[in-house]
């Protein structure tokens, strides 16, 4: 089987679980280590991409810029990567975060909105650097519509696109029609990105790779939205054990994950009764802080929400609707009692 490459997304996707609160000193020790152990792509921005420290996605506690200039600085020789949403971030912090060194783009989009990534994928071919299209909230979409919209990226020029599991919703299967399809229908490589809600997150990447991915990701000590990604160090072993040579030192990631990420983490990733909830319901992953939030707020069980936001298919940007579905929620609760 191929060598996947990998990126290592815990300085962004990470990002998400701890509030946004990496420092310069965490990112380079991070760096450090992942690129001593030999992770070939390592991306680092806001967890909502470029520019995304707002009061909607919470804001950073060190400007995202310095942390990318303390990664580019630190890394001798893995490429860093940062993430874009459209909307979120525009062309001027893309063309800083390439002056600062950035060498990869992953443009990242609802599964459905591949339009809107044009004009960002070809400014990163224009600037010189690798475009990635994300197509978030994979799960939603058959493999037709994701092939039709990953030939868009493609057309753009984008080096690669990924399919990405952002609510953890997926199953093998699922993941294996997904990237075999666009494996099929394009000329570019095809990549996957996965959230562990239902427990599948390795072996949904794995079900990735013999279906035929080229790009994998994963996040030290599965550190990231919600239930965590796949853990980089965890991929890792997997694939040693299947005699897969990454060239990457499995020991240097598992004292990284031990000893520099762990003592990071506020509370364990685990798969707990509202990260279930949230993977079951397809609800992206990144909700579910806001989703907690709300919950105590009006006293609700989150599950309860999950379960609307799910039914409502809301997609990221739509943030608002939690507190409204909340509110509803509650107030329907107080009808029901008072009656
Ligand atoms: C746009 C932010 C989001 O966290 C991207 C991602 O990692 C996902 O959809 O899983
Ligand atoms: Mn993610």
């Amino acid at each position: 089987m191929k060598i996947p490459r990998l990126t290592d997304t815990t300085l962004r996707d990470g990002s998400h679980a701890i509030s946004y609160s990496f420092t310069a000193e965490q990112v380079r020790e991070i760096v450090r280590g992942l690129d001593k152990a030999g992770v070939p792509v390592i991306e680092v921005s806001h967890g909502a991409g470029l520019n995304g420290s707002t009061i909607q996605q919470g804001f950073s506690k060190t400007p995202e810029v310095e942390l990318i200039k303390a990664a580019v600085e630190t890394a001798e020789h893995a490429k860093i990567a940062s993430l874009f949403v459209p909307g979120i971030g525009t062309s001027e912090e893309l063309k800083e975060a390439v002056e600062i060194g950035i060498k990869v783009i992953r443009v990242a989009v609802h599964c459905t909105e591949a339009d809107v990534t044009e004009q960002y994928i070809r400014l990163a071919k224009e600037l010189g650097i690798e475009a990635v299209g994300f197509l978030m909230m994979s799960h939603t979409q058959p493999a037709e519509v994701l092939v039709e919209q990953a030939k868009l990226m493609e057309s753009y020029g984008a080096d690669c696109v990924y399919v990405v599991d952002s609510a953890g919703a997926l199953v093998p299967q699922g993941v294996r029609e997904r990237v075999s399809a666009l494996k099929k229908a394009l000329s570019i490589e095809v990549g996957f990105h996965a959230h562990n809600n239902l427990g599948l997150a390795v072996g949904n990447t794995i079900a990735a790779l013999e279906a035929g991915a080229d790009q994998l990701d994963g996040t030290v000590r599965a550190l990231g939205a919600g239930a965590g990604n796949a853990p980089t160090e965890v991929i890792v072993a997997a694939l040693n054990k299947m005699n897969i040579d990454t060239g990457i030192s499995l020991s240097i990631l598992m004292d990284l994950a031990e000893e520099v990420v762990a003592p990071i983490i506020p509370a364990p990733i685990v798969i707990d009764r509202d990260n279930l909830s949230s993977g079951y319901a397809g609800v992206y992953n990144s909700f579910l802080l806001h989703v907690r939030h709300a919950a105590k707020q009006f006293h609700l069980n989150p599950t309860e929400i999950m379960e609307e936001l799910g039914r409502r298919q809301a997609i990221a940007g739509q943030e608002d609707w939690i507190l409204d579905i909340a509110l509803e929620l509650a107030k329907e609760k107080k009808y029901q009692v008072i009656k």
